[in-house]
């Protein structure tokens, strides 16, 4: 990127939930020049690979196979390559690419601002990860220790597909799901929170668009030194302070959360709910699926790839 150029983003995909929203943030930004392709062509290979070609910056927001297709478009162009953000799942686990996670650890920004190639992480794991990973550097949750994570999502965390049926009224108001234990994020999960066994994830999806939950209950006598909400409570405090779009906030006194207080935004609310005498915790993330857990996200990172000041946020709140 030449100097005093404003960096330049195609966004493969901008047509689906994820790259709308992503484009919607972008709009918001004088500092970044957003560069598209006519509809006709928005799959065809020949134009991608022109405007790759162009630009500083690919966001890829495409299912995993056309995902692979454009990364590997985009690394075959050399010299005239992009750096490339992937929203999917094809390469969170891929030894070649960043997690864009930047809370992850304290050096995860720097690594994501001088990567070439960042996968932007699944939703779900977004708070699954964000709640265990610091329990686990400090040793108060062990790595093999059996966890499992509960969690909810609006309907657009399906993409098109599943918003298309829910405004149809064919799906169901609730169902649980994954039931199979073979869910996509599960292995993103077990690997950044830093867990050896792994955990078992029960997602769910609700009839509304957007907002998630996840909650991972513990029992605090099982955990060495037989901690207490409020230690736990207490190291993620310390472990996200000043970080912009962490919050650790003391769990409601009622005993209630619902999922979609965070909708535009790319905050993520973390707190502990417990009994200290039962010796029981209910760890909870809060956020929107498609703004820290996806499109959100994306544009935190493409402002760290880019050295540039982004703003996040949705331009309406959902
Ligand atoms: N929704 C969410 O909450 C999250 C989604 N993601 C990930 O982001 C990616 C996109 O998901 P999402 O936005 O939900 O999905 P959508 O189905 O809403 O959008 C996908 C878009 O990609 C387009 N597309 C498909 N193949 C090609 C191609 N070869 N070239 C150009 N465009 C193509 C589709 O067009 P058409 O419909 O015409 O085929 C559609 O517009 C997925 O990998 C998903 O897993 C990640 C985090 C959260
Ligand atoms: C409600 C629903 O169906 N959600 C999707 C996850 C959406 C998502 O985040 O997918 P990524 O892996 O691309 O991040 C699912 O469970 O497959």
């Amino acid at each position: 990127m030449a100097q005093g150029t404003i960096p330049s983003v195609f966004i493969d995909g901008e047509a689906g939930t994820t790259g709308l929203q992503i484009r919607d943030r972008l709009a918001r930004n004088s500092a970044v020049g957003l560069r598209s392709l006519p509809d006709a062509d928005r799959k065809n290979p020949e134009a991608k690979r022109a405007l790759m070609a162009e630009v500083d910056l690919v966001v890829l927001c495409l299912p995993d196979a056309a995902s692979k297709e454009s990364a590997a478009m985009a690394a075959s162009l050399g010299a005239d390559a992009p750096k490339v953000l992937d929203a999917s799942t094809a390469f969170r686990v891929h030894p070649d690419w960043v997690y864009g996670l930047p809370e992850l650890t304290p050096d995860q920004a720097a690594l994501i601002a001088a990567a070439p190639r960042v996968s932007n992480p699944g939703c779900y794991p977004t708070g699954a990860i964000l709640l265990l990973r610091p329990l686990v550097d400090a040793g108060i949750l062990p790595a093999d220790h059996p966890i499992s994570v509960n969690a909810i999502s609006g309907y657009t965390g399906g993409g098109k597909a599943m918003v298309a049926e829910y405004e149809a009224g064919t799906a169901p108001e609730f169902e649980l799901y994954g039931l199979g234990l073979g869910h996509k994020h599960v292995p993103e999960l077990q690997a950044y929170a830093g867990l050896t066994r792994r955990p078992i994830f029960v997602p769910s999806v609700g009839d509304y668009a957007q907002g998630m939950l996840d909650s991972i209950p513990l029992h605090l006598d099982l955990l060495p030194g037989s901690p207490s909400p409020a230690d736990l409570h207490a190291i993620l405090a310390e472990r996200y302070r000043g970080m912009e779009f962490v919050r650790v906030i003391e769990a409601p006194a009622s005993g209630k959360i619902e999922p979609q207080a965070l909708n535009g935004t790319n905050m993520i609310e973390l707190m502990v709910f417990g009994h200290p005498v039962q010796r029981q915790a209910v760890l909870v993330a809060r956020f929107d699926n498609l703004g820290k857990g996806a499109s959100g996200a994306a544009v935190q990172c493409l402002g760290l790839m880019l050295g540039i000041e982004v703003e996040t946020a949705l331009s309406v709140a959902a």
